[in-house]
């Protein structure tokens, strides 16, 4: 088998992406065509400006960036484009089910109601299955910069329609911000039936990742690469089967590490922990799915690894046993 094989091979692999962030895939064509639609001002003169600021020394220079694009986001159809685009796209990556991080705080501060935010993901969501069979949900992300008040405000906007989420999320800057602080808002997430999980071990330590999984009772950690550093959180990790959402390209240009040689990701899947591979913010970090399997194929991940990989994504998603069953079957009979 040779490497072009097999990187013509991994978008034929079925696949599910588990760390996304819906604002992530927010391209700057669709920022612009956004803000004229809605009469909003974006800080940068055109998509070519837009782009060339996508230059990030750290996830807060990222972030900064992030929430400027943020604005343009105004109604139902709105969230439906942008979720509906990144659907369609995945789609040809092999992405067969997905799970979309919403950062709902931002947008209730922008004036925009809970309903029109996942009226439109639901609806675009629910066009995608129609249209390619591709299966999914949505996980109200929680800002950790943003006052805990906010989180709680956020579950009360979305309390009248929890069965249109999946799962409670902790995402934003994650340093200063430890898992503790939301333990509240994740026992009120969990008892109201949402499934758990939240960004730790990016840029923070690896204590984080230890509260996230103690503290607020996470089914999978996102991001997590810092558990490297400690070996026993390392055993715990194998030992509960707790699944890392790792995002390679993420992780270059944040600069969360170096270079790709010194990524974990080898590591730890060496270890045995449940790794899957994900974009985060493809619109942002130079590619969606495809492209963060395609630069393991340099780091020496073999065929059979990638069908792993997949396979664990399918086991850590929180879809039903049957569709589980279905996605399964399908990696099984995937050939290079
Ligand atoms: O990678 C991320 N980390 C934390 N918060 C985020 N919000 C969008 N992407 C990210
Ligand atoms: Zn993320």
């Amino acid at each position: 088998m040779t490497t072009g094989s097999l990187l013509a091979a991994l978008p034929r692999l079925p696949k599910a992406e588990l760390h996304l962030h819906v604002e992530g895939t927010l391209e700057p064509e669709l920022a612009f065509a956004l803000a004229e639609r809605n009469g909003v001002a974006l800080p940068y003169p055109d998509v070519a400006a837009l782009r060339a600021a996508y230059d990030f020394a750290d996830l807060q220079s990222f972030l900064d960036l992030y929430y400027a694009c943020m604005p343009v986001l105004r109604t139902t159809e709105d969230f439906h484009d942008l979720t509906a685009a990144y659907l369609e796209r995945s789609h040809r990556d092999g992405v067969v089910h997905a799970e979309l991080f919403v950062d709902l705080q931002v947008h209730l501060a922008n004036g925009i109601g809970a309903d029109d935010v996942l009226d439109g993901m639901t609806r675009a969501l629910a066009g995608a299955r129609a249209a390619r069979g591709t299966t999914g949900g949505i996980i109200l992300s929680i800002v950790r910069d943003s006052p805990v008040a906010t989180a709680h405000a956020a579950l009360d906007a979305v309390a009248h329609r929890i069965h249109d989420l999946v799962g409670i999320g902790l995402d934003s800057a994650e340093v200063g911000y430890p898992p503790s602080l939301f333990v509240e808002v994740f026992d009120r997430a969990a008892a109201l039936g949402l499934h758990r999980v939240a960004h730790a071990g990016e840029e923070g330590p690896p204590a984080y990742v230890v509260e996230a999984v103690e503290l607020l009772g996470v089914e999978r950690v996102d991001h997590g690469i810092r558990a490297v550093e400690d070996d026993a959180l390392v055993a715990l990790l194998v030992e509960r089967g707790i699944p890392l959402t790792v995002c390679p390209l993420s992780n270059l240009r944040l600069r969360a590490v170096p270079d790709l040689a010194a990524h974990p990701i080898r590591a730890l899947v060496d270890a045995g922990v449940a790794v899957t591979v994900n974009s985060d913010d493809p619109a942002y970090f130079g590619g969606y799915a495809g492209a963060n399997y395609a630069v393991l194929v340099e780091l020496g991940f073999t065929a059979p690894e990638f069908a792993r990989l997949a396979a664990t994504s399918v086991r850590a998603s929180f879809t039903d046993d049957a569709r589980k069953a279905e996605l399964l079957a399908q990696i099984d009979a995937w050939s290079v």
